[in-house]
């Protein structure tokens, strides 16, 4: 069982105007998307995932944490669950005493193996097309029979069936379907198009 069970792709937001976070919301929501990871990158990132958690049928969840004091930050706001571009014990140990999901980054064995020492079973990929791409995650899970991969970083639609295909995968993440710049027609376009890459590996 994962929080991320039924969410084959996870769209990750970088929200420049909060604003705009609860239509991109509904827009992910009616596209089959009900999931976001919005990237604390930006000054308006905990508005954007506050706005976003009043909509009921949208899972939001907080990117780019970095520390335990950002943990707290994200999951104040709303957030439900936590990712990380590496593995921090303290955000790790935040999270759980949070009570919310926490998926750190990873991109070597060692990693996995520290993240697996943590009692996790399941950790983002990142950056995934540069560090090797589906043939890494599948060398990684080839090692490391219980860990599951959420493969970030690089992936599109063209390359999302490839890390999809493998059982290991738990989801991928991306931005590819939320670019910064979207017009509302073109977010709709992307974000539709997700269903069929999903279909085509068999999620
Ligand atoms: O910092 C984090 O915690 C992140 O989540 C980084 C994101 O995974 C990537 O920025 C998404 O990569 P692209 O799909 O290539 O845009």
């Amino acid at each position: 069982m994962s929080f991320l069970d039924g969410h084959a792709v996870v769209p990750v937001v970088v929200l420049d105007d909060p604003g705009r976070a609860a239509a991109l919301g509904e827009a992910l929501v009616g596209g089959g998307l009900p999931i976001a990871e919005v990237t604390l990158r930006t000054p308006g990132a905990l508005a954007g995932i506050a706005a976003m958690a009043e909509n009921p049928d949208l899972l939001v969840g907080a990117g780019t944490v970095l520390t335990a004091a950002q943990a707290d930050a994200a999951v104040e706001a709303g957030a439900r669950f936590v990712v990380s571009p590496g593995l921090s014990r303290a955000v790790v140990e935040r999270c759980r005493a949070l009570r919310v999901p926490v998926l750190p980054g990873v991109a070597t064995a060692t990693e996995v193996l520290a993240a697996a020492d943590l009692g996790l079973d399941a950790v983002k990929f990142f950056p995934a097309a540069t560090s090797g791409g589906a043939p890494a995650v599948a060398a990684l899970a080839a090692v490391f029979a219980g860990m599951r991969f959420v493969p970030t970083g690089g992936i599109t639609a063209a390359n999302a069936g490839e890390y999809l295909a493998l059982p290991s995968v738990l989801a991928v993440g991306g931005s590819w379907m939320v670019p910064r710049d979207a017009e509302p027609d073109r977010l709709r376009e992307l974000i539709g198009g997700v269903g069929a890459v999903v279909a085509a590996a068999g999620r």
